[in-house]
């Protein structure tokens, strides 16, 4: 289920105050605060103690808990203080795109979180900054647009009718999260690479992402990570060398291929961006972005298709709808490119599954590279902000019942309005590079499944707890009853 967050509707408005009587006098920046700011004035916070290291180490245990807590007891905007670190937690989602689209030129992505990022996935768009990330960025746009992400459906609907026909006609305990996970593997390879994959070897790089996932959430809360060649680091070595192997082979298989009978798939169009541009696109950058494409694109997928299934289990109301919207447009026919507006309420079904579990709950953190203004605060160069989107898609003032799965909150006429509340995919610059890829493959998989079969919730079943590795899934692996449709 999601995080409780009901209750949260009493800490209010400290934002909007113009006081800041729990604002905490700071020791470690007093003197380095811009002019206009009110001296060593910083919101309110938790206390921390000597170092305000227990913050960081409650933060370990269970981030989502944690920011519930203190926005709770806090109001919004909350301050932590972790020396050397001043955190500022900003659930307020006018104040959220303050920061990530007005102040965008001030921010950097936290550098721990590029370090750790780096490690898995080399010098990717993900963790490049200023000049390299604008190159890189413009120059990946056009391969990442939603044309593109279109040019890719009859080959996205091959793979789904393939491995939905292999799904079985009834089963009362279908493990429908595995079968996601491995759906999720062979779109994404199949858009990589044009290829398949013998299904070891899809197992195997499923656990190697998920357990660089892991590795990584664990990592961000610490200040070092140990080096690879330590005893312990073996499982990590092994995932990363799993997905190196992989990418490598298809590498070289494509290069040893004459131009011209390459097929267009993303490998292809960044080995043009490497044959135009070599000194700004070696190969190591192709295989940076390839690995970037696996492990930002794989795992978020492969959860969010799984809480979709659970809500649709658990609602079966929204699933007839849906289904009957599908059924309306396609009949049995596989979707085109053109078809997927139609499809509006699948889509809303989508994105409210996005809005109750959305795949990365409290990715987003940002540094200030100069000061910054917020509302009427004002931080100095080098705070390190975070927006737990999570936070404010479960709150009632922008979210009505936020706890209920209603999708129709995403019809034009709706009630989720307010600007900012509702970013799954962030915003600002660094927004989702993979957003039209990830939609247009979970709205085809999600209409496809309709096409096909009912779900249902197992009877005895309690819903799932999320737990969270960078992405959330279930505790336990999702397993739902899954009949054919007649
Ligand atoms: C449900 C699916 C997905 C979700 C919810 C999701 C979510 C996100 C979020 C929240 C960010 C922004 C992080 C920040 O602002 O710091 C992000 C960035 C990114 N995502 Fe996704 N993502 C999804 C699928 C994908 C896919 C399919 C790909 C590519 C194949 C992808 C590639 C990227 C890249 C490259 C970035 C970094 C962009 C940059 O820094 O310029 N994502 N994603």
């Amino acid at each position: 289920m999601p995080m409780d967050t009901a209750g949260i509707g009493k800490a209010r408005n400290l934002v909007t105050m113009n006081t800041t009587p729990n604002s905490s006098p700071c020791p470690f920046h007093s003197g380095n605060v811009p002019p206009q700011a009110p001296l060593d004035a910083w919101p309110p916070g938790p206390p921390s103690g000597l170092t305000g290291w227990g913050l960081l180490w409650r933060m370990a245990r269970g981030m989502p808990e944690a920011l519930v807590a203190w926005q709770r007891e806090f109001g919004d905007v909350v301050h932590l203080r972790t020396w050397p670190e001043h955190q500022i937690v900003v659930a307020d989602p006018t104040l959220a795109r303050e920061l990530l689209v007005g102040n965008r030129d001030k921010l950097t992505r936290w550098e721990r979180a590029r370090t750790v990022f780096r490690r898995m996935h080399g010098d990717s768009v993900l963790v490049a900054e200023g000049e390299a990330w604008q190159r890189k960025r413009m120059a990946l746009h056009p391969e990442f647009s939603r044309q593109a992400a279109h040019s890719f459906v009859p080959a996205l609907t091959e793979i789904m009718d393939r491995a939905y026909a292999a799904w079985p006609q009834t089963d009362a305990n279908w493990p429908i999260e595995q079968a996601f996970t491995s759906l999720a593997m062979e779109l994404i390879v199949g858009m990589a690479f044009s290829d398949g994959m013998e299904r070891d070897e899809a197992r195997r790089t499923e656990q190697a992402c998920r357990a660089l996932m892991a590795q990584a959430d664990a990592e961000f809360y610490h200040p070092w990570s140990w080096p690879d060649w330590m005893p312990w680091q073996r499982a990590r070595r092994q995932a990363q060398a799993q997905l190196d192997q992989l990418i490598e082979r298809r590498l070289l298989q494509r290069l040893a291929m004459p131009l011209a009978n390459r097929p267009d798939d993303l490998l292809s169009r960044l080995l043009r961006l490497h044959n135009d541009d070599q000194a700004n696109w070696p190969l190591s950058a192709v295989r940076a972005e390839c690995k970037t494409a696996f492990l930002a694109g794989h795992e978020t997928v492969a959860s969010t298709l799984t809480w979709w299934a659970w809500c649709m289990a658990s609602h079966p109301d929204a699933q007839h709808a849906a289904r009957a919207e599908v059924v309306e447009t396609l009949g049995d026919a596989p979707p085109a490119a053109s078809e997927l507006p139609a499809l509006r309420y699948l889509s809303q079904t989508l994105q409210e599954t996005m809005r109750l579990y959305p795949a990365a709950p409290v990715l987003i953190s940002r540094r200030a590279s100069c000061p910054v203004t917020l509302g009427h605060w004002r931080f100095p160069a080098g705070t390190l902000f975070l927006v737990p989107v999570q936070l404010m898609h479960h709150d009632a003032r922008w979210f009505p019942e936020p706890r209920a799965f209603r999708p129709e909150r995403f019809r034009l006429d709706g009630d989720s309005k307010v600007a900012g509340a509702y970013q799954p995919f962030g915003s600002g610059p660094r927004v989702c590079l993979g957003q039209h890829l990830a939609q247009t493959e979970m709205t085809l998989a999600a209409a496809m499944l309709l096409q096909r079969f009912y779900l249902s919730v197992p009877d005895g079943m309690t819903p799932p707890q999320a737990v969270l590795h960078v992405t959330q899934r279930p505790a336990q692996p999702l397993r739902l009853a899954l009949r054919r449709a007649p």
